[in-house]
Parts: structure tokens; C-alpha cells; sequence
């Protein structure tokens, strides 16, 4: 089987998964620590669950203004197991506080996890986590955007998303999946953003114990197709330094529109290799996405830097930190802490327009011996009335595994970054590569 049709999910028979069913607002669902949480209206709809908005179990309704979102799907499903264990592990809102006080920081972008547990219906078992109810994604403002971020915004995420990983990874855990759609507002701070979707995040250090560098062919290209790691296009685990490539590739396109190998997603290996030609003379890689006057020096430097790292080496946060703050100095900014996504001019130009495709692939196991999760579908994103829903995923050749969840039933609530701000829909379904 070639790898171009591997990543594109079509290698393996994948493991059957069912679609949790809808369940009326006012359902009560009661947590392992006992606690009673009530639904609301559904907002969102994964792969193979849905997220609602939910509230502590009171008489009162929940509003559209949920502090919390409640995510289930059934029992068996392994995706949701996953990411339920890194935000036992790591999520628990005492440690983040903990480490923000220690760190002396304001705020970090990791969603707390205020409970989870299993719920029976109708002779079936669901898992339900629950965690911050947050706001609207970076894709979706990218585009708005036209395709581009201004400068002084791409430096203050990468300084932010720098204390995420920071923070993940002393805690065990890499991301893997580090992308615009998995960048979430919080729903009451415009200014302040989360990385979400741990369903691919790996443990790469459970207890401490490294994990080797190991190639396994049946894992080639796992991730989002255009920013997946080096290491990941040739079967390794992710590792800290995946993040930080996964990163870099993040904001050249969001500062350029469109990465280099991004005419051509469906070919795995043509991106692979790109992207070690690109490692290899960053200077030309460069030149390639920006003209000479627009070429930030910073994110050349912050390249070299993720470039140099080994496998198993602990990422100097602190340097790489600095070398964004400098760029904010280049452009005679700083990092004020508001999160300004102004239309950049010349934005919107055709090649800015054009859509990534993403090629998201998902997890197929529960959480095992810390192996990273089998990912091997495409993730298409909906929304309705600003409130998005990754669409169910679409495997090929692949007898009952497509189960579309009738959009008709999800329910219309308006997302709000801040109090008073709908969101506006985004629209039809985006077009997947597959
Ligand atoms: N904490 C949250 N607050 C508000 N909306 C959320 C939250 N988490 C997710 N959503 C919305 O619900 C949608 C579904 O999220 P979910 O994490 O289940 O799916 P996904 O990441 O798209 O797919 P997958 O099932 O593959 O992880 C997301 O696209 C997102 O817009």
C-alpha cells in the first residue's frame, strides 16, 4: 500500500465506532466525584460525539451562556479515552493554577477539566468529560482574515502556544496536532486563546522514562498532513520537538497564506520531502514564502533553533521565547496581551485565498502502553450560526464506519467570544482532501 493512500485512511480496515446519540436538554449526568451535571443544547459535534453546553445540576435550565461544555460519545469509542487521560493527568484546574503561580503568569491556554465519568441510556454506555466552555476558533478567523495574520499576532501566539507546551510537556504529554482549528478563544476573554483536541496527544515521557526514537511505517504522516512534524511523516512519535516544528509551520502560513507544499497535500511523501528540503536551507525556505522586505529574521531563527534540537532534547523555551519578543521589538511592538486579528493589507489576494485542505487523521485506540494513537481519517469542519462541529469523519471503503450525524437536529445556539458578540456562520461544510 503506498503511502499516499495510508494517510489518506484507506490502508487499514479501521475499527468500528458509533456515534453517541442526542440527548435532551435537562439530561443529568453524574460525574465520578458524584457530582451532578445537567445538559444543555448541543454546540458542537466531533467525530464521533457531541459537546453540549452544560452547567452544575441546579433547577434552572442551562442557558446559552454555559460556563461549561459537557463532550460524550459511546463508551467504546477510544478517541475520547485518550483525551480524557491527558486532562486527568494534566488538566486539573488546581495544577494549571499551581503552575501559573509558580510561573507568574496571568493566564494559560489549557482548558481545565472539571469532571468526567460513564452515564447509561437506554441500555447503552456513553464517557463524558467535562471541560471549559470556550469560544470561537483561529481558523475560522484566519479566514475571515483572508488568509493572514498580522505579524505582531503571529509572534504573541507563538509566545503563548511556547507556555502551552511549556507546561504540556513538563506534564508528559506533546500535542501533535497543533493548528488554527485547535486554537480556540476563551468564550468570555477575547484576548486570551487555548489549544484543544487532545486526541492525539501522546505521553512521551510516562514517568518520566523518554521514549526511543523508532520508525514505524504503519504511523507514517499521522497528524494534519500540512504541519505534521518530520519525525511523524516517518513513523516516529511525536516528541517535543514535533510541537515546535509542527509550530513553525504554523505561523510562516499564517503569516504567508500558504505553505510550499500545500498545492499538493494529497501526495504524502511530496510533503515529507518539502519539508526536509525546507529544514535543510531555511534560508531558501524562506525566500520561497516571503519577499525580502516581509522575511521575519525571528522565525528564520526560531527554525534553526527547533532544527538543532535532538529527538529526546528538552526545547529551550525561554531562548526561543526571546527570539519572538525580538521580532515584536523589529516591529517596533510588544506583547500587550490584546489579540488584535486586523486585516492584513494585501490579504485576501487569490493565493491567500486558496484553502488548505486539511487531512486531519484520527486516533483509533484507547489510551494502551502510552504508543501514540492510530490516526487515519479526515476531519471536515461545520458550523451553524458560529458554532462549529467537526464533521464525522469520512473513511473510504470502509462498510459502517460513515455515520453522519443529521444536522438538522443539532441545535442553533449563537457562540460568543465575548458577552454580547455573536459569531456569524461560517457556512457551507468545507471541501476535505481524501
Ligand atoms: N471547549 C469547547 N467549547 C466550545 N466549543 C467547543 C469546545 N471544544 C470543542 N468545541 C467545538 O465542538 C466541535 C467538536 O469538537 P470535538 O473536540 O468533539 O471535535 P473535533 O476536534 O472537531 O473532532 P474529533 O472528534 O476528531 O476530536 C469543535 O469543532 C469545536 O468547534
Amino acid at each position: 500500500m503506498p503511502p499516499k493512500a495510508r494517510a489518506a485512511g484507506k490502508g487499514r480496515a479501521p475499527a468500528k465506532r458509533k456515534l453517541a446519540e442526542e440527548f435532551p436538554p435537562g439530561e443529568v449526568l453524574t460525574d465520578t466525584g458524584k457530582k451532578a451535571w445537567k445538559l444543555g443544547a448541543p454546540i458542537g459535534q466531533g467525530g464521533f460525539g457531541l459537546i453540549y453546553l452544560a452547567d452544575e445540576n441546579s433547577a434552572k435550565p442551562v442557558d446559552a451562556d454555559a460556563r461549561y461544555v459537557i463532550k460524550v460519545e459511546p463508551s467504546e469509542n477510544g478517541p475520547l479515552f485518550s483525551e480524557l487521560k491527558f486532562y486527568m493527568r494534566a488538566a486539573k484546574p488546581d495544577q494549571i493554577q499551581s503552575w501559573m503561580k509558580f510561573h507568574k503568569m496571568k493566564n494559560l491556554g489549557v482548558p481545565r477539566y472539571w469532571g468526567s465519568g460513564l452515564h447509561e441510556k437506554g441500555g447503552k454506555r456513553y464517557r463524558f468529560m467535562v471541560i471549559d466552555r470556550l469560544g470561537t476558533d483561529l481558523q475560522k478567523k484566519f479566514e475571515e482574515c483572508g488568509k493572514q495574520f498580522p505579524r505582531k499576532l503571529v509572534l504573541q501566539l507563538g509566545i503563548r502556544l511556547l507556555n502551552i507546551l511549556e507546561y504540556i510537556h513538563d506534564h508528559e504529554y506533546v500535542h501533535a496536532d497543533i493548528k488554527a482549528s485547535n486554537l480556540m478563544l476563551s468564550y468570555s476573554d477575547p484576548n486570551q486563546v487555548y489549544l484543544v483536541d487532545y486526541g492525539l496527544a501522546y505521553r512521551y515521557s510516562p514517568d518520566g522514562a523518554l521514549k526511543e526514537y523508532k520508525e514505524d511505517p504503519k504511523r507514517c504522516h499521522d497528524g494534519t498532513i500540512e504541519f505534521t512534524s518530520i519525525d511523524a511523516h516517518k513513523g516516529a512519535s511525536p516528541s517535543r520537538r514535533s510541537d515546535l516544528e509542527i509550530l513553525s509551520y504554523c505561523m510562516v502560513q499564517w503569516l504567508c497564506s500558504q505553505l510550499p507544499w500545500e498545492d499538493k497535500l494529497q501526495d504524502p511523501l511530496y510533503v515529507r520531502d518539502s519539508k526536509i528540503s525546507c529544514q535543510e536551507d531555511i534560508s531558501e525556505f524562506m525566500t520561497k514564502c516571503f519577499s525580502t522586505q516581509d522575511k521575519p529574521d525571528e522565525i528564520q531563527k526560531f527554525m534553526e533553533e527547533v532544527k538543532s534540537l535532538g529527538y529526546q532534547d528538552t526545547p529551550p523555551y525561554d531562548k526561543l521565547r526571546s527570539i519572538l519578543q525580538a521580532g515584536l521589538k523589529t516591529i517596533k511592538s510588544k506583547d500587550d496581551g490584546k489579540l488584535d486579528f486586523a486585516v492584513v493589507k494585501g490579504a485576501g489576494s487569490p493565493r491567500a485565498q486558496k484553502t488548505p485542505k486539511k487531512r486531519k487523521v484520527e486516533n483509533e485506540d484507547s489510551e494502551t502502553d502510552g504508543s501514540p494513537v492510530k490516526k487515519k481519517t479526515v476531519t471536515n469542519k461545520l458550523e451553524l450560526n458560529g458554532v462549529k462541529k467537526g464533521r464525522p469523519k469520512k473513511v473510504k471503503n470502509t462498510v459502517g464506519r460513515k455515520q453522519a450525524y443529521p444536522k438538522s437536529r443539532l441545535v442553533d445556539v449563537e457562540t460568543q467570544t465575548s458577552p454580547g458578540v455573536a459569531q456569524k456562520s461560517r457556512g457551507r461544510p468545507k471541501k476535505t482532501s481524501n
